[in-house]
């Protein structure tokens, strides 16, 4: 089945992924791909409109990306955002400077000639009656000369060209973010440029989206045999189901606990699985290997690789195993994975090289090559919450679903510095109050449980030790510190405001309750320019 879709250049924006989201909102189908593809990639793509991301380079720059011609060449929509309205200017004979103000966050900029794009959209007025819309900036440089056939769509005073187009040849640019939710008719902004300028089709919906992936399933799996890292979280069980809904017993899933996971997870998972859907699950008791390989390593990103190589390392034990064991089976020639498209971009695999990576993550990258298996990634074009609505319209448990993610490195990631078993027990203990309060809390607003509020909670486990007091008695133990926050998509998070009675229960039962533990406290840091994990 083929449906619209909408190209998008990345030039190495840190928000390029939330146009994508935005894009999919209107469920219309899009794809990230570097800006450097050549032309023909451009021309053979078939995309109904494309994308310019922003960048941190300036167009002015000896060397810097431009996109394919072909982009302009294809009688198709573009719409350039930021960077990508600068390059878009350049290369069609405008001009850019480095402007002399920087203008970064909060603008408002003046809506200007009646465009298609800005049409009705408009979030205040100003005393000569003129439409004002509220934007968010992040830029220094900026357009100064008009390419040919372009007028003026916005302006404020900082910068007269705040937008342009060329209506006829449907060239659209904004300096400003339209993708970023400050923006406030950004999503209203992307949904015209891509349902009215580009007429795509909004024909991406995930109950329809089934029937199409086990078709895909059984054409990629024929009668071969499949093994799935199984995790317990959102996408790999997901993965599981729609997979087991595609072969049924060709799949085997491996569920690894390498001793980092929450309290009582390993059994819960075993219970879902094998015992609710009937799937073959097999559970690896790796913690002493992780554990032993974790010994005396603080650095962040070198217990990341660790952690992700020793799941490369029991993956490979596990399908050899399979294979060896006859049992009926042929042994596993794919493995599938659970990796969704944030997991994609986010590892740079549609990146442009130059983004900077802040973290590795420890499930894409080389993997089946090592283990001599094909990959089966279902879910590597959705987004988190299409994984959900497939995750529901398959029939799993909303709780389940609706959990809330859980890195692969799991509780390695949660204890800074050297990782201990003993510092794992006593931050299991702690992060299973937390969790089980969230759930018991209701809000009385909404009527929903402040679990179901937050997007992501847990516990982390600083290996500082401070000096309480309890039952008259001195103590000097360990510091926990609570983290919810509150996202759509993970890329940008708010701490969540938590009722102050709630993070007091909290404190004093993990203080009462997790000896070792004597001192709790909530972090107020907002994502960026913290990260929701602490490493
Ligand atoms: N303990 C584990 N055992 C086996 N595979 C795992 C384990 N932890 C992670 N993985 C693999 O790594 C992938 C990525 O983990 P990630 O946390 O991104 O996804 P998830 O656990 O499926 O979902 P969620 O993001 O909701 O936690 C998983 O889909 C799974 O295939
Ligand atoms: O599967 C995963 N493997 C990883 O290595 C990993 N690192 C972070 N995360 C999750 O990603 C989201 C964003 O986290 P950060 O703001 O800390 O980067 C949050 O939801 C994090 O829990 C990971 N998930
Ligand atoms: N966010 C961006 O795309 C910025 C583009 C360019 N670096 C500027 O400062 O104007
Ligand atoms: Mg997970």
């Amino acid at each position: 089945m083929s449906h619209s879709k909408i190209l998008i250049l990345d030039f190495g924006s840190q928000v390029t992924q939330l146009i994508a989201r935005r894009v999919r909102e209107a469920h219309v189908y899009c794809e990230i791909h570097p800006c450097d593809v050549s032309d023909d990639f451009v021309r053979n793509f078939g995309a109904d409109g494309i994308i310019l991301s922003g960048s941190h380079a300036s167009v002015y720059e000896e060397e810097t990306d431009k996109a394919p011609q072909a982009a302009f060449e294809l009688g198709i929509p573009v719409l350039g955002i930021c960077y990508g309205m600068q390059t878009m200017a350049q290369q069609l004979g405008g001009k850019v400077e480095a402007g002399h103000k920087r203008e970064f966050g909060y603008a408002q900029v003046r809506a200007r000639g009646h465009s298609a794009l800005f049409r009705d959209i408009q979030d205040a007025t100003n005393a000569e009656g003129h439409g004002l819309i509220d934007v968010w900036m992040s830029h220094g440089d900026k357009v100064t000369e008009l390419p040919g056939g372009f007028k003026v769509i916005a302006s404020n005073d900082t910068t007269p060209i705040a937008a342009m187009a060329d209506e006829d040849r449907k060239f659209y640019a904004v300096q400003f973010h339209p993708e970023v939710t400050h923006t406030k008719q950004g999503q209203a902004m992307l949904e015209r440029f891509v349902l009215e300028i580009c007429s795509a089709k909004p024909d991406w919906v995930m109950g329809d989206y089934i029937a199409e992936a086990v078709a895909n399933i059984k054409a990629q799996v024929g009668n071969e045999e499949v093994i799935l890292g199984l995790s317990g979280g959102v996408d790999s069980s997901v993965a599981a189901a729609l997979i087991h809904r595609a072969i049924g017993d060709q799949l085997t899933c491996v569920f690894v606990d390498h001793g980092l996971l929450r309290l009582n997870e390993g059994d819960m998972v075993m219970e879902m699985f094998a015992g609710r859907l009937h799937a073959n699950v097999i559970r690896v008791d790796a913690s002493e290997q992780f554990m032993g390989k974790l010994a005396g390593v603080s650095d962040p990103e070198a217990k990341r690789k660790i952690i992700g190589g020793e799941f490369v390392e029991v993956f490979k034990a596990e399908a050899a195993k399979l294979k060896a064991s006859g049992a009926g089976h042929k042994g596993a020639t794919f493995l599938a994975q659970g990796t969704i498209y944030p997991d994609v971009i986010e590892s740079g695999g549609a990146k442009s090289k130059k983004a900077v990576t802040i973290k590795s993550h420890h499930n894409v990258g080389g993997l089946p090559e090592q283990l001599g298996l094909k990959l089966l990634e279902p879910l590597r074009d959705l987004f988190k919450d299409e994984v959900r609505e497939l995750g529901v319209a398959l029939g799993l448990p909303r709780d389940m679903v609706y959990r809330h993610p859980f890195p692969g490195p799991g509780l390695g990631v949660r204890i800074l510095g050297e990782v201990k078993a003993e510092f794992a027990l006593l931050l299991q203990r702690a992060d299973a109050i937390f969790i089980e309060e969230l759930r018991n809390t209701v809000d009385e607003k909404s009527g929903k449980t402040w679990y179901d509020l937050t997007s992501q909670a847990f516990t982390v486990f600083l290996p500082v030790k401070s000096v309480g007091v309890m039952g008259d008695g001195r103590t000097y133990d360990y510091v926990v510190a609570l983290r919810a926050v509150v996202t759509s998509d993970f890329m940008t998070a708010h701490w969540a405001e938590l009722p102050y009675s709630l993070l007091g229960k909290v404190s004093n039962r993990i203080i009462n309750e997790v000896r070792g533990i004597n001192r709790v406290v909530y972090d107020i840091s907002g994502k960026p320019p913290a990260t929701i994990e602490w490493e």
